[in-house]
């Protein structure tokens, strides 16, 4: 097993800037951290404040214009770092069709390297499973009843779960997003001091944190204050009383530390309505911060060790350069004892800070502050080690085991939902009974020319639209584990991709099969076995069309819901074009392009060819026509429809053509989403 890096991280002078439509937008505005590895950081500030944008600053996951430098040791963000580094999303995102036990070990299995035995894999799931208290709950199906899976393991469970996930690769550095989001007290303390226990053999551990809980924050080692992207506060959670009274700030007795900081640094409703203020603010502290503090990346020209480094190991000849501004001696002897208005905040006149709580000006006062402050010095001296460090890195398993195991994850998915797999087998099953039954009987006069046609179409349109559906349902889940799979460079997305195809091709072949041999007899269809089995290969290649053009569709939208709304603009061409519904050479030139790439009317074509040869039909005494039976052999009928000349195996060939062109597009728009999803 990987030992742990113990790896300091040092933010400076980091601005990140959004385009909106009005130009860039400040997010994070000079930002100055520098973490010793083995702490646990806690970042808090309003809504809107920042907290993700840094903490996936922090990660490597923001595209978009930043300036000063995010360091872990003295390394920028890598693919190198991102193997030590362990995110830990804000939504619970697994696969809910498996038990905890199942998921840890299918994450072991894919990113652990391949040195390590599996007996010695499976210790490791153990142990998590074990620290993060979930053993008696590690066969239990996650589920997820918006999915139709009972609800397995409560949300407490899912969060340690989450946590876990991001424990298997034994991370040195662990980032997580509101952890607590959701839990109650009991519960948000419990996983709190999980990621407590996990700093003490040297992991950094930083994370936003809603409205945490007294004790909860206490077990925090330094705070990140924000306000609308600035950095108000830095520092040692035991620090934080002493600073603020220093500016005559003193917390009410008996109430939530973090809450009181959030409300004091959060703008009022009247100074949020006005629309520019947050933009004027980033302006004129950016003008202030280029004129008055001289941020410098100090970098010892000796190798140090990192196990030793401290915020309070502070660089004297830097302290002496910056001066601390307007605090006046006395302010160290206050005694917070004596302090008891409750309402304290609300009125400032101590002359240090300007303004009143929630006013721009006073925000701005905070901050200027805080730059001149000791912890923005001792932040400062902090020194970046001048050696790359010797990351303990081993090599992951190779890429064709990684797509062995993401189909067996599918498959377990599958076995542990044996109700999915029986209602995925019946629904052609029933379907075909009962268009059967509607086309039992086709008579073989001419009446039942146009019949035996209907029923062609009807069976690939089914095809199409079963397959289409179950794709556009269940992808965008198995969308979601991925992206966050990915994002930890577990696997590239053709891996995912041929899993994905590989777990779905039982029901692409048993699916139309089922289809095709019940209504086939029921219907009157041809039976002999040549035939049928052309027609089972076509519906086998039709459903898998559709499928790879549900994938398409599924990977290229954000949500199901476009993806739904999507399918039927680009299905009712396909449909109208196949040549059952309107004559192919009626259609007007500048739209008649459609029907060479219309798979649906290259699967249409075959069928009907296979259905009609060596058919023979009758009239009725009406059908004739001057005493003579227009159509007598299936032959006749084909020539005169224009299908006699078609190619089975060209036919075959461009389904094939068309499922391998949208399997393609597919890993494409995920490629894509997964660029999107970095840049969140
Ligand atoms: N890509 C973006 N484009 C435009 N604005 C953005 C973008 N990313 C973040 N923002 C804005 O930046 C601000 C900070 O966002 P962020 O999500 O980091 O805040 P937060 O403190 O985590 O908030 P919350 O607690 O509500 O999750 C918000 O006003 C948000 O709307």
């Amino acid at each position: 097993m990987s030992e742990i890096n113990k790896i300091p991280i040092f933010v400076r002078d980091f601005s990140f800037n959004v385009k909106t439509k009005k130009g860039y937008k400040t997010i994070l505005d000079h930002i100055n951290l520098s973490i010793p590895s083995g702490s646990l950081v806690a970042i808090i500030g309003a809504s809107g404040a920042g907290k993700t944008t840094l903490l996936n600053s922090i990660a490597g996951r923001v595209l978009g214009k930043s300036e000063g430098s995010i360091l872990f040791g003295n390394e920028p963000h890598s693919n190198r770092i991102n193997k030590i580094l362990s995110y830990v999303t804000q939504q619970d995102t697994m696969h809910t069709n498996l038990t905890p036990r199942q998921i840890l070990r299918f994450v072991s299995d894919l990113r652990l390297p391949k040195t390590i035995k599996k007996q010695e894999k499976n210790q490791i799931v153990e142990n998590i499973l074990k620290s993060l208290q979930i053993e008696h709950c590690a066969d239990t199906i996650v589920g997820s009843p918006e999915s139709g899976i009972k609800r397995g393991i409560s949300g407490g469970e899912m969060k340690r779960v989450n946590i876990g996930m991001g424990l298997v690769t034994n991370p040195s550095v662990i980032l997580v997003d509101e952890p607590t989001s959701g839990l109650d007290a009991q519960t948000a303390y419990l996983c709190t001091s999980i990621l407590k226990d996990l700093t003490k053999d040297g992991r950094t551990i930083i994370s936003t944190i809603h409205q945490p809980r007294q004790s909860i924050f206490e077990l925090f080692d330094y705070l990140v204050l924000l306000s609308h992207g600035k950095l108000v506060y830095f520092g040692p959670i035991n620090e934080i009383e002493n600073y603020f009274a220093k500016m005559n700030f003193f917390p009410p007795r008996n109430t939530n530390l973090a809450d009181w900081l959030i409300d004091l640094v959060s703008l009022s409703e009247g100074e949020l309505k006005k629309e520019e203020t947050i933009n004027k603010l980033s302006k004129e502290l950016s003008v202030y911060q280029k004129d008055e503090i001289q941020l410098d990346i100090i970098h010892d020209k000796n190798e140090i060790d990192l196990n030793e480094i401290d915020l309070n190991e502070v660089d004297k000849d830097k302290e002496d350069d910056l001066e601390i501004q307007d605090i006046p001696d006395d302010f160290e002897e206050i005694d917070l004892d004596k302090i008891t208005n409750p309402n304290f905040i609300q009125n400032n006149s101590n002359g240090i800070i300007k303004g009143e709580v929630g006013t721009l000006e006073f925000i701005k006062s905070l901050v200027k502050y805080y730059n001149n402050s000791n912890l923005m010095k001792k932040t400062l001296s902090m020194k970046i080690p001048k050696q790359k460090m010797d990351l303990h890195l081993e090599r992951p398993v190779n890429l064709f085991k990684k797509t062995l195991i993401l189909t067996k994850r599918g498959f377990y998915g599958l076995r542990n939902q044996k109700r999915y797999i029986i209602q995925r087998l019946l629904q052609p099953a029933v379907l075909a009974c009962f268009v059967g039954w509607i086309f039992s009987g086709i008579p073989s006069n001419q009446s039942g020319l146009m019949d035996r046609l209907g029923i062609l179409f009807f069976i690939l349109l089914s095809q199409i639209l079963l397959s289409i559906m179950a794709v556009l349902f269940v992808l965008p889940k198995e969308k979601a584990v991925f992206l966050r799979e990915s994002m930890d460079s577990a696997y590239p997305t053709v891996c995912f991709f041929i899993s994905k195809v590989l777990t779905d091709l039982p029901f692409g072949i048993l699916v139309p099969t089922i289809f095709a041999v019940i209504i086939t007899p029921i219907t009157g269809l041809q039976t002999n076995p040549k035939q049928l089995l052309i027609l089972i290969l076509f519906c086998i290649l039709s459903a898998n069309a559709g499928s790879g053009f549900g994938l398409m569709i599924s990977a290229a939208t954000r949500t199901p819901e476009i993806a739904l709304t999507m399918a039927p603009v680009m299905v009712v061409p396909m449909i109208i074009f196949c040549g059952f519904m309107i004559d192919l050479n009626n259609i007007t030139k500048t739209l008649s392009w459609i029907q060479y790439i219309d798979p649906v009317k290259y699967s249409f074509f075959v069928l009907v060819k296979n259905e009609f040869t060596g058919l023979k039909f009758t009239c009725t005494q009406s059908e004739l026509v001057q005493g003579v039976c227009p159509i007598t052999t299936g032959e006749q009928f084909l020539k005169f429809k224009g299908f006699y000349n078609v190619n089975y195996w060209e036919n075959a060939l461009f389904m094939i053509a068309f499922i391998l062109l949208s399997w393609g597009l597919s890993v494409y728009f995920l490629s894509k989403a997964r660029k999107r999803e970095a840049g969140r």
